[in-house]
């Protein structure tokens, strides 16, 4: 199989878990796009209430389907937050933020009861860091915030939006350094000290509210831990 297709696979095994929840959380990427598509065309569709999404992407998808999209704030916490990432350990604790979207996905999964995570099994890694840890800043601390992660042992990079030319800017205005060369060997001590960094929105580590479910598309198979 691809990875495409098994991104398509993990998803359709996700989608027992929206049943009878009448307000879902939805993340961000391409195995969440397959979700989506895929909700479309399921039998319970119209029994979801509405969604809570983290990015405009997945808000404009929702909404193209027919699902209404609510704000955090109008929804209270959520029954369970769906999204992928880009690296995931055996302890369940994660990397995200490949698709700019980190933050939101952050605050969403925290108000969230249950976290499900889903990746096809090129994702799944003992330590993490081989994909660049990427670290949301406001703008005009992202030089000072990068020669901090370059002591934390890091090579931060400015993500830049491949059309324009231009910084990569986020949906919160913000911009994204892309941190190379790290080996996560203490996730939640490292999202802890670069979350302290002054000017930090936050970064793609998700070890203190890690996933409480991880669905791995491997092979012909779905493996749940
Ligand atoms: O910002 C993006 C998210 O953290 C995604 O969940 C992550 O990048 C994985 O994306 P994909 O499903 O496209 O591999």
């Amino acid at each position: 199989m691809t990875q495409d297709e098994l991104k398509k696979q993990v998803a359709a095994a996700a989608l027992q878990y929206l049943k009878n929840v009448p307000v879902i959380g939805m993340g961000t990427g391409s195995t969440v796009t397959h979700l989506i598509n895929q909700l479309a065309d399921c039998d319970f569709k119209h029994d979801i209430e509405a969604a809570v999404s983290s990015s405009i992407k997945t808000t404009e998808h929702l909404q193209s389907i027919g699902i209404k999209v609510l704000e955090l704030n109008q929804s209270g916490d959520l029954e369970v937050y769906v999204d992928g990432a880009d690296e995931v350990t055996p302890h369940r604790k994660m990397l995200k933020g490949g698709g700019g979207a980190l933050t939101r996905e952050k605050i969403i999964a925290g108000a969230s009861k249950k976290f499900v995570c889903i990746v096809d099994e090129s994702k799944c890694v003992d330590v993490m860091g081989k994909f660049p840890l990427p670290v949301e800043v406001l703008p005009l601390s992202r030089s000072f915030v990068a020669r901090q992660l370059a002591k934390l042992g890091g090579t931060p990079e400015l993500r830049m939006n491949k059309d324009s030319g231009q910084p990569y800017i986020t949906d919160n205005g913000c911009e994204i350094l892309d941190v190379y060369n790290l080996s996560i060997v203490d996730p939640v001590g490292m999202e802890q000290s670069i979350n302290n960094i002054p000017g930090v929105i936050t970064n793609g580590l998700f070890a203190m509210r890690d996933a409480d479910v991880v669905l791995v598309g491997k092979g012909s198979e779905v493996i749940t831990y």
